[in-house]
């Protein structure tokens, strides 16, 4: 099992979101998150991703083997595509960016700024990082956000030839990606809003 999740329990600022969260991903596989705007997705890949501690639970995998791709592009801005990618490249001790390059269609971009691209584009750059990580488990937020069509397929592709090499993927999207994928709604996890009630501490009254 590539990346197991045992009774996960997470909050954001201070609000318990999700209590109970438990899945699994097997090598080869993805698992689409599913859930309402603010019901937690992002408090819950951020956690597996370890950038905030879980409540409780546990998340399990090896070590380093998770790549994460937030919202945000967190591009170096002056930087031009392939430096990017290289600089990426460099900090996962790989030194291939072609992949990258070629499996987001960005050759023909690669010596511009990344200050220069489109929003689409910036996005492009951002997920090919993926690529150049060598990392097996993909977590992956919003991922498509402001690719057109033709990009979201070509985002497909990579994630299923990520698949089909063996790596896992945590997608949380609200589109079809139209990858073979066991889909999560996140809102059967809902932390009850009464359920602190009982700890509610009566001298305040
Ligand atoms: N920095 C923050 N501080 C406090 N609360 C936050 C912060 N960021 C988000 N929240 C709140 O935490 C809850 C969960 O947010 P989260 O971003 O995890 O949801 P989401 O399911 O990813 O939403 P969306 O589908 O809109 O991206 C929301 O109620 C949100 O308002």
């Amino acid at each position: 099992m590539a990346l197991a999740v045992e009774n996960l329990s997470v909050a954001r600022g201070g609000l318990p979101l999700l209590a109970g969260v438990h899945f699994r991903v097997a090598a080869g596989q993805a698992l689409i998150l599913r859930g309402p705007n603010g019901s937690g997705k992002t408090t819950l890949l951020r956690s597996i991703a370890g950038l905030q501690k879980p409540t409780s639970g546990r998340v399990e995998c090896a070590e380093d083997a998770i790549a994460y791709a937030a919202h945000s592009d967190g591009l170096k801005s002056n930087l031009t595509v392939s430096e990017n990618l290289a600089f990426w490249a460099d900090v996962f001790g790989n030194d291939d960016i072609s992949p990258a390059l070629e499996g987001f269609d960005l050759k023909s971009l690669s010596d511009r700024p990344a200050h220069a691209l489109s929003a689409g584009q910036k996005r492009r750059l951002g997920l090919a990082r993926l690529l150049v990580t060598g990392r097996p488990i993909w977590v992956l937020d919003e991922p498509t956000v402001s690719l057109d069509q033709t990009f979201v397929a070509m985002f497909a592709d990579v994630v299923k030839s990520h698949l089909a090499g063996g790596g896992s993927a945590l997608i949380a999207t609200h589109i079809d990606l139209g990858i073979e994928a066991e889909t999560l709604d996140i809102s059967v996890f809902k932390t009850d809003p009464t359920a602190d009630l009982g700890a509610f501490d009566e001298a305040f009254l």
